[in-house]
């Protein structure tokens, strides 16, 4: 057995709230979202876990959601990395877009396939793949070598950058992701084996 990897998507930010394509986009968290954040914490602590490094996007919700979970652990000083690789999904065109407006104007069908296929790009922006390219290479370079020599390492991070990240971890198919979601503020827990496969995940759910 090797290390542990704790993932955990920002809590609910304004926009989510208000249904607006976020992407790269940079709103704060909601009251649900500040409180969604701290029971992440809470519950990575019940767990006895004690991160030696946390890694979080450029991006403030998440920033935030990594500073309440390293409150709720006491760990406030803990070394933070803040990388543009773990950024959200650049949504393109549809960013500031609420998804309503656009199942209405292009159809849920194609509204399903930006948001949730690997290999399609939404308008100008970035598909699931695109965001892998970006968010595995930084995992394997950058992150993973923490675990592998046996520390406990903090994600902060979104729901896309987090499921380009699963996919890869779980050997998931471009079909079994589009079903795949990530919710806010629940952390899931990935110990990895030596040879960096994955030897057990948990999500930490209420
Ligand atoms: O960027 C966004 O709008 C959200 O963070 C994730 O959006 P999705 O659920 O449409 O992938």
């Amino acid at each position: 057995m090797s290390g542990t990897l704790i993932l955990v998507r920002h809590g609910q930010s304004e926009w989510n709230l208000k249904n607006l394509f976020t992407g790269w986009r940079d709103p704060g968290l909601t009251e649900k979202g500040h409180e969604e954040a701290k029971s992440a914490g809470r519950k990575i602590k019940a767990l006895g876990l004690k991160p030696n490094i946390a890694f979080t996007s450029v991006l403030s919700r998440a920033n935030v959601t990594n500073d309440h979970i390293l409150a709720e652990l006491g760990l406030e000083g803990l070394q933070t990395i803040r990388h543009e690789a773990l950024n959200e999904r650049d949504y393109g065109d549809l960013s500031g877009l609420n998804k309503d407006d656009a199942r209405a104007k292009w159809g849920e069908e194609q509204v399903h396939i930006w948001r949730r296929s690997y290999d399609v790009q939404p308008p100008g922006g970035e598909s699931l793949k695109d965001t892998g390219a970006r968010v595995w290479p930084y995992y394997l370079h950058t992150m993973q070598p923490h675990v592998l020599r046996g520390g406990t390492v903090l994600v902060s991070a979104h729901g896309n950058s987090l499921r380009a990240l699963v996919m890869a971890l779980d050997g998931l198919s471009g079909e079994e992701v589009v079903k795949m979601e990530i919710a806010t503020g629940i952390p899931i827990v990935y110990s990895l084996n030596a040879d960096s496969t994955v030897a057990s995940k948990q999500i930490l759910e209420d």
